[in-house]
């Protein structure tokens, strides 16, 4: 039987793990904002009936960021790299797509991700976690390790432009029927997967991946390509810690393309909960027990901000 942990319990951890800066995220703190439009593709229409995919252009606010409730955590950490995106459908209607650099998450209940966060605790002899609580986590946790083993495989972007960013929970399609479809998607840009050598993470400066979006928005548009993959029946609907089978049908759904970048102070991405329940038609949740507990865990970190706590 799996141990009952509230959202509260978890926002509760971030803070003694990482601190409050008040009025700030208590998860992915430090980010930058950026504004576009998304492209969907018609033919897409046969599995979704959202309206991101009539081919007419959505207008788009974007968050990119890095996890932890720290503001000053550096650029060169060996962590996840976030892209949350708002799409501003035709109505009012929004949907939400809230990502990571990894393809799968570290964590199939909510209790493994609550143990990471107070693994993480800095030790007050040393200010860092302590690496024996780290690996008993490791070692206590299975679920954890595919994604702990693609960040060790892979050192982080050289800039936010440079990742590949992936729903990684399995989402039902909906057609104009009523029919649903098992999909994954993920976000590849036009730009190229980089990642930094083991030398530039020990040189570069703790603050680049800002500058460095904001410097690329302005020399032309930073595009990603929206691929989904079509599910078959049996597979993993509702554990994010596990990937699907490589040749799953492949289909281009759109591109995104991101015309500005800015500090989130102020721009429009800041007072955004990018809870990623926030749906629109034709596109529909899975019982994932990961992704059902995240929007209630959002909704406390940002009532909290709002609040200027
Ligand atoms: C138990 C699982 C999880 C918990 C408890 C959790 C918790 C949180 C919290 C509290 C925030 C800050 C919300 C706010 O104040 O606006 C946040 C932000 C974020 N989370 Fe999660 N999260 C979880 C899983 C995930 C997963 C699976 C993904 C990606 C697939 C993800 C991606 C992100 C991103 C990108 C942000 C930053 C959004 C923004 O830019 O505002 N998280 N998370």
């Amino acid at each position: 039987v799996q141990d009952e942990v509230t959202p509260a319990q978890v926002v509760a951890a971030l803070e003694d793990t990482f601190g409050v800066t008040p009025g700030e995220r208590r998860n992915h703190i430090k980010g930058t904002c950026a504004s576009g439009e998304f492209v969907g593709l018609p033919a897409v229409a046969a599995w979704s009936r959202s309206a991101l995919f009539s081919g007419q252009p959505v207008p788009v606010v974007a968050r990119f960021s890095l996890p932890g409730g720290n503001p000053k955590v550096p650029d060169t950490a060996r962590s996840v790299r976030g892209m949350a995106l708002e799409f501003r459908l035709p109505g009012g209607a929004l949907q939400h797509m809230t990502m990571l650099d990894t393809p799968v998450f570290g964590a199939a209940q909510p209790k493994t991700f609550l143990d990471q966060i107070l693994a993480l605790k800095p030790d007050p002899a040393t200010g860092k976690p302590d690496p024996a609580k780290l690996a008993a986590f490791r070692a206590s946790h299975p679920d954890s390790r595919a994604q702990a083993r693609f960040l060790a495989e892979h050192n982080p972007p050289p800039s936010f432009a440079n990742s590949s960013y992936f729903g990684i929970h399995t989402f039902k399609f909906v057609d104009a029927t009523g029919k649903a479809t098992l999909v994954r998607w993920r976000f590849v840009p036009e730009d190229g997967e980089k990642s930094l050598s083991d030398e530039e993470l020990e040189t570069l400066p703790a603050d680049f991946l800002e500058e460095r979006l904001i410097q690329r928005t302005a020399q032309g548009p930073v595009r990603w390509d929206m691929l989904v993959s079509i599910g078959q029946p049996g597979d993993p609907e509702n554990d994010p810690t596990v990937a699907w089978p490589e040749n799953r049908e492949q289909v281009k759904a759109g591109t995104l393309v991101l015309t500005a970048a800015m500090p989130q102070k102020g721009a429009a991405c800041e007072k955004v909960n990018f809870d990623p329940l926030v749906m629109a038609e034709g596109i529909a949740p899975t019982d994932d027990p990961i992704l059902r507990f995240r929007s209630p865990a959002y909704a406390v970190s940002f009532a909290k901000r709002q609040a200027g706590q």
